[in-house]
C-alpha cells in the first residue's frame, strides 16, 4: 500500500473556505440529481439501542469528479462533556482502489450540511432575508450560521434551544444583532429563514409559528421515528430533498406526516423542478456521502495528495 496521508481536523479547518466548498456542494448536489454518474447507496445504520446512537456507513463513486470515498459516521446523542457526532472520511484512488488519505470528518460533516442548507436557502428564500431563526445551538448551529452569513446579511439572528443557557452562550458568541429567545414561537416570529439543528426525536417547530413564505432547512432528526417538523406544518409547505431515496427511508419529517417529496434540491438546480420561493419551503436534508466526497476532493487537491 503506498503511503495513506492522515489529515487533522485543524488542516480541513485551515483549507475549507465557504467560498470554495458553497459552489462546489452546489454543483454536486445537480450532479447527484442527474441520476447518471454518482453512485451513492442510502447510508448503512447500525443501531446502538445503549445510546439511542448509531454508527452509519457511507460510501460514493462520482465518475464526473473522479471521487470514491466512504465516510464512517458515529452519532451518540447523549454525550454531554464530548462532541455527539464523529467521523472519519476514507479517500481512495477511483481508477486503482489504492486507499489515499484518512480525514478527520467531523469539520467536514458540520461544514458541507451547512453549505448544503445555504446552496438550498439560495434557491428557495422568498427575496432577501431579513430575520434568521435557529433552534439548536450545537455544532451544525454554528457552522449554519457561518455558511449562511456567507451568502446573506442578515439584520436579525434569534436562537433557542431546549436549554436556555445553550442560546444564551451562542447569541454572544455571534454578537450584536443576534438575540437568544425562551420560546421557539418568539424565535421564529416573522422570520425568514429557519434551520431546525436539534437532537429532538419529536416537532420543535410548528405550523402556527411560522409566516408563510419562509424557507425552512430541516436538518436534525435523521431517523424514520423521529421528527423535528410538526406533521401540519410538512404537509402544508412545499417539500424538497437532498435525496429522495434517503428521505424516504431515513426522515421521520417525512415518512410520519406523509408530506409529499416535491423535488430533490439537484433538480432545482438543475432546472428541472421549480423553487416554489412564494410558498412556505422545507428542505429536508439528511445528509449525502456526495458532499463529504466533494468536500474531502477539495481538502486533499489543496495538499497536493494524488
Ligand atoms: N442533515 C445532515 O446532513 C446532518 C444532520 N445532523 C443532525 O443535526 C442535528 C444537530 O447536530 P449537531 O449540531 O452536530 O449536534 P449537537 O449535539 O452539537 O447539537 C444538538 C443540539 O440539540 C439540542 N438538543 C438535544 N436534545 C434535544 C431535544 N430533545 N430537544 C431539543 N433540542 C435538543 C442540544 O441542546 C444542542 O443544541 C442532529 O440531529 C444531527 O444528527 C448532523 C450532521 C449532518
Ligand atoms: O450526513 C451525515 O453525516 C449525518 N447525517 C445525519 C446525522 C448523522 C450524520
Amino acid at each position: 500500500m503506498d503511503t495513506l496521508v492522515i489529515v487533522s481536523s485543524e488542516k480541513v479547518t485551515d483549507i475549507l473556505d465557504y467560498t470554495i466548498l458553497i459552489p462546489a456542494i452546489e454543483k454536486s448536489l445537480a450532479e447527484f440529481s442527474k441520476r447518471t454518474g454518482v453512485i451513492q447507496p442510502v447510508r448503512n445504520v447500525v443501531l446502538i439501542p445503549e445510546s439511542e446512537g448509531f454508527l452509519g456507513c457511507m460510501p460514493v463513486y462520482s465518475r464526473e469528479d473522479d471521487i470514491l470515498a466512504t465516510k464512517i459516521v458515529s452519532f451518540f446523542p447523549q454525550n454531554k462533556d464530548v462532541s455527539t457526532h464523529h467521523a472519519v472520511i476514507l479517500v481512495f484512488c477511483a481508477h486503482t482502489g489504492i486507499p489515499k488519505a484518512l480525514l478527520d470528518g467531523d469539520v467536514i460533516t458540520a461544514k458541507r450540511t451547512a453549505a448544503t442548507s445555504a446552496v438550498a436557502t439560495k434557491y428557495l428564500v422568498n427575496g432577501k432575508p431579513d430575520v434568521l431563526a435557529l433552534l439548536g445551538s450545537g455544532v451544525q448551529a454554528r457552522s449554519h450560521v457561518a455558511a449562511l452569513c456567507e451568502l446573506f446579511t442578515f439584520k436579525e439572528i434569534r436562537i433557542w434551544n431546549h436549554r436556555f443557557d445553550g442560546a444564551v452562550k451562542l447569541a454572544k458568541e455571534i454578537g450584536l444583532n443576534c438575540a437568544a429567545c425562551r420560546d421557539v414561537s418568539e424565535a421564529v416570529k416573522n422570520a425568514d429563514v429557519i434551520v431546525t439543528v436539534t437532537s429532538a426525536k419529536d416537532p420543535v417547530l410548528r405550523l402556527d409559528w411560522v409566516k408563510p413564505g419562509a424557507h425552512i432547512n430541516a436538518v436534525g432528526a435523521c431517523r424514520p421515528d423521529w421528527s423535528e417538523i410538526d406533521a401540519d406544518l410538512m404537509k402544508s409547505a412545499v417539500v424538497y430533498v437532498d435525496s429522495r431515496e434517503g428521505a424516504i427511508k431515513e426522515s421521520g419529517d417525512i415518512i410520519l406526516s406523509q408530506a409529499e417529496i416535491y423535488a430533490e434540491i439537484g433538480e432545482v438546480i438543475l432546472g428541472t423542478r421549480e423553487a416554489m420561493r412564494k410558498k412556505t419551503t422545507v428542505f429536508k436534508s439528511l445528509g449525502m456521502a456526495i458532499e463529504d466526497g466533494i468536500a474531502a476532493k477539495l481538502v486533499i487537491n489543496k495538499l497536493g495528495i494524488q
